[in-house]
Order: structure tokens, then C-alpha cells, then sequence
């Protein structure tokens, strides 16, 4: 009778999941980190299939598959202005960062040919690594801000001779803090690249931009009125 002890896991655990919106919370994360990790196990030999190895095509087979996720999180998306991303040629889309959910939110408008950026850690995530690899995500040593640079002018190059977009997340980390920490500079230097601005535009459109994030955040936050459990995810 090795099984015997299923049942009480099988009688308790609905009646948590019932019963304690921070065991839901905690619940969804598990599975979260869990279904990721199996949709990338299926996602790698497709990818590798599809295109060979590392390419920035293979993004449209991730973003095919993340998408149903919200589902099962009972997350849903209002999206506003998707057309302005349905143009031609190289962009940099950039975003705030609160949680890995996030991930579920580019997905949803993520524009073909378009990979990111992403800290270095990223790439050791078992198969959601390998799979990050394998969309041509860019990988940045946040430590050593000369290497990011150099990583980010090799990316800057690619985006203009293959004409590929890429997403920031210029905080450079997750914040939860109910605002923006100060943008990091990068996605501008990228930016002024794909735009023909110059090095001297990049304080002007860093300011402007999080003016115009912070205040979309703040109108967005306002209009919240649900919470699922603690706040830090
Ligand atoms: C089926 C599949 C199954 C599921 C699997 C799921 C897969 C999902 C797939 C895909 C989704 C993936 C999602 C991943 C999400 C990950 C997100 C993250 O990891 S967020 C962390 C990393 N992101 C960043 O850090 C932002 C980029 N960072 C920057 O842009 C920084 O600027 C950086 C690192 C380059 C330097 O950071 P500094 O901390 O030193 O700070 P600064 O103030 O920005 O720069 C210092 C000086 O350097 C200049 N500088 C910066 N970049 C420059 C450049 N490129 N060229 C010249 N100068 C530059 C600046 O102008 C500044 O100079 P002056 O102080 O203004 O004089
Ligand atoms: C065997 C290795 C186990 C690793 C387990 C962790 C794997 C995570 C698995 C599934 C989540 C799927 C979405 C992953 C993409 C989200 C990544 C993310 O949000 O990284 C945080 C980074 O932006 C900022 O980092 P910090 O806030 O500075 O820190």
C-alpha cells in the first residue's frame, strides 16, 4: 500500500487551491516554471528542424507555443496600438519588467523577426535556455558593462544588414516597485542606429520615452482592480 499516501494529497490539495489564493499563487508559479520548461523540450528538435540551429526564425515557433499559456493562468491581454509594430524594416520595442510573466505579454505582440535582450543567467535556465538560444536571443553580461556594449554594437549591426527588430527591457532588471527604475541607455544607442539619429539624440529619446512608459504605467495601474495573491512574483 506505497500509494496510500495519495489521497490525502489528492483530498488537501483542491481543498488548498479552494481555500488560499497564496497556495493558487504559489501553485501557478510552480506550474508555470514546470509547462515552460516541457513546451521548450518540444519546442528545441522543432526548431532545430526547422531552421538548423540558432535563428531568429525560430521565434515564431515560441511565440506560437507560449501563447495559450495565459490560459491556463487566467491571464488575459487588452492589446491597444499593435499596428504601429506592422512596418518595415529594423525597430527597438521596449518595454518595463516586472515579472518572468512578462514573457506572456511579448509574446502576444511580438512582431516577426524580432528576438531580445537578455541577461547572460538567462541562458542556464535548462531547456528554457537552450530554447532562448535557439531564437536568437542575445545574451549580456550586465556585470561588465564594456562586454554588454560590445555585445549590443554586434547586435546593432545585425539588426540593420538582416533587418531584425529587437525588445529592451531598458530597467535592466524586474522591478515591482509600482514604478520605472531609470532606464538603462542601451536600447537607445541601439535605436539611434535603426532611426540614423545620433549619439547626441540618445539622452533626449531615453527622457522622452519614459516619460511617455511611466505615464501609460500609471493610467494602466489605475485601471487595475484585481489581485491574485503577493505581490512579489
Ligand atoms: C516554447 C518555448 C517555451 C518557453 C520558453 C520561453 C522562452 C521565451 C523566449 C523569449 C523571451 C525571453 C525573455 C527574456 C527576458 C529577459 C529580460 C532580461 O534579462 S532584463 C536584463 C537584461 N537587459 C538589460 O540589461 C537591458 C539592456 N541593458 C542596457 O542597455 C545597458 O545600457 C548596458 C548593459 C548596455 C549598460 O548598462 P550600465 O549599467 O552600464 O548603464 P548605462 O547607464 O545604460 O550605460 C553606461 C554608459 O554606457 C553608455 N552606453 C550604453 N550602451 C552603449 C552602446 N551600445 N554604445 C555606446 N555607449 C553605450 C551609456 O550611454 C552610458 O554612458 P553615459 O553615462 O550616458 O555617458
Ligand atoms: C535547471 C535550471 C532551472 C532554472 C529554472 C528557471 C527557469 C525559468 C523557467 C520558466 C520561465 C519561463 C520564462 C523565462 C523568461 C523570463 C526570464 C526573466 O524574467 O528573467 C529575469 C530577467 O529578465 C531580469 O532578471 P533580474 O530581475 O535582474 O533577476
Amino acid at each position: 500500500m506505497d500509494a496510500v499516501w495519495i489521497l490525502p494529497v489528492l483530498l488537501v490539495l483542491p481543498l488548498l487551491l479552494w481555500t488560499s489564493s497564496t497556495f493558487v499563487f504559489y501553485f501557478k508559479k510552480c506550474f508555470y516554471v514546470a509547462y515552460m520548461m516541457l513546451l521548450a523540450v518540444i519546442a528545441i528538435p522543432i526548431c532545430i528542424l526547422k531552421s538548423g540551429g540558432r535563428d531568429i526564425e525560430n521565434m515564431r515557433v515560441i511565440r506560437f507555443m507560449v501563447r495559450h499559456v495565459k490560459y491556463f493562468l487566467g491571464l488575459r491581454f487588452q492589446v491597444s496600438g499593435w499596428e504601429h509594430l506592422q512596418t518595415d524594416g529594423p525597430y527597438v520595442i521596449i518595454s518595463n519588467h516586472q515579472s518572468s510573466l512578462d514573457v506572456l505579454g511579448m509574446m502576444e505582440v511580438l512582431p516577426d523577426r524580432c528576438s531580445t535582450i537578455a541577461k547572460k543567467e538567462l541562458l542556464w535556465a535548462g531547456t528554457v535556455g537552450m530554447i532562448c538560444w535557439l531564437g536568437g536571443i542575445v545574451f549580456i553580461n550586465r556585470k561588465k558593462t564594456s562586454d554588454a556594449k560590445n555585445v549590443m554594437s554586434d547586435a546593432a549591426k545585425t539588426m540593420l544588414a538582416d533587418k531584425i527588430r529587437l525588445w529592451v527591457f531598458p530597467e535592466g532588471t524586474r522591478n515591482q516597485n509600482g514604478g520605472l527604475l531609470p532606464f538603462k541607455k542601451g536600447a537607445f544607442h541601439l535605436a539611434i542606429q535603426a532611426q540614423g539619429l545620433t549619439a547626441d539624440d540618445v539622452t533626449l529619446l531615453s527622457e522622452q520615452s519614459f516619460g511617455i512608459m511611466r505615464s501609460a504605467f500609471l493610467e494602466i495601474s489605475g485601471q487595475s482592480v484585481q489581485s491574485n495573491g503577493p505581490s512579489t512574483h
